[in-house]
């Protein structure tokens, strides 16, 4: 089906063409696939991370503090390419995974456990802070956080089975998992829904996505009333 053909999802829930909708959660708990099956039920276009073609990603799983910096400068400037690219459309995208996860999670993770220096990570920071400030930088109406048991994703990056992710110790996992659930309790930057990957399956019964949509679709109406009511 068209991405328009399917455009009445969006309609009946009263979600704006021009919203854009970010899909987060920590390293194979169903980003990507979340982030296709809602595009595709609201007629939205994807904005992806760039993976099989990544210069740096396999190098740093075998060495972090060699390529952490590499990595973390290479993502965000695909980011902000995204960014501009969802500005220039007006909007109408889901995207998979925000801006704020690197930085929030990944960047200091780097350098909290030494893997990053203190003036690499200044000079990330800085970075980060003054595209921000750009006009392309909206934040997005609504943060959909994908959650689930450890043990659950664990088995889902597994299934995956990308080399480079099987071969990391399952501390790095273990981090990254505990450093999400703190990240997500604390933020602000935009309307939050919690989801988890036991409340809808995307293959056997895309209904169930269909009432994500509908608590989306509140959360964005309020936020949006928010913001330009203050
Ligand atoms: N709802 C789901 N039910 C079962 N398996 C899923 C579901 N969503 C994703 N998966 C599987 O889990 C793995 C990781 O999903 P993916 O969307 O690539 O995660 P992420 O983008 O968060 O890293 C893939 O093998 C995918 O097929
Ligand atoms: N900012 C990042 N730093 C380190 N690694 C990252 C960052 N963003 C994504 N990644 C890795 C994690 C996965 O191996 C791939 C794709 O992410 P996924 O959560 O599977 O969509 O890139």
């Amino acid at each position: 089906m068209s991405r328009f053909q399917n455009s009445t999802l969006r309609e009946k829930y009263g979600i704006p063409s021009n919203a854009v909708i970010t899909i987060g959660g920590t390293v194979g708990v169903g980003k990507s696939t979340f982030t296709h099956a809602l595009a595709d039920q609201l007629g939205f276009r994807v904005s992806v991370e760039k993976v099989d073609n990544n210069p740096y990603l396999g190098r740093y799983y075998n060495d972090l503090s060699r390529w952490g910096f590499h990595l973390q400068i290479f993502f965000l400037a695909e980011r902000f390419k995204e960014q501009k690219r969802m500005f220039d459309y007006g909007g109408g995208f889901v995207q998979d995974r925000s801006i704020y996860e690197d930085t929030g999670i990944f960047a200091r993770m780097l350098y909290e456990q030494g893997n990053m220096t203190e003036e690499d990570y200044r000079t990330y920071t800085e970075l980060f802070e003054a595209m921000v400030m750009t006009p392309y930088f909206p934040h997005p109406d609504i943060l959909i956080y994908l959650e689930g048991s450890f043990d659950d994703i664990i088995d889902r990056v597994k299934e995956r089975g990308r080399p480079m992710e099987q071969q990391t110790p399952v501390d790095y996992w273990q981090d990254l998992f505990g450093r999400y659930d703190s990240w997500i309790a604390s933020f602000t930057s935009c309307p939050i829904l919690r989801v988890n990957i036991n409340e809808y399956d995307v293959v056997d019964d895309p209904s169930s996505v269909e009432s994500i949509i509908a608590r989306a679709a509140e959360k964005i109406r309020i936020g949006r009333a928010t913001r330009f009511s203050s």
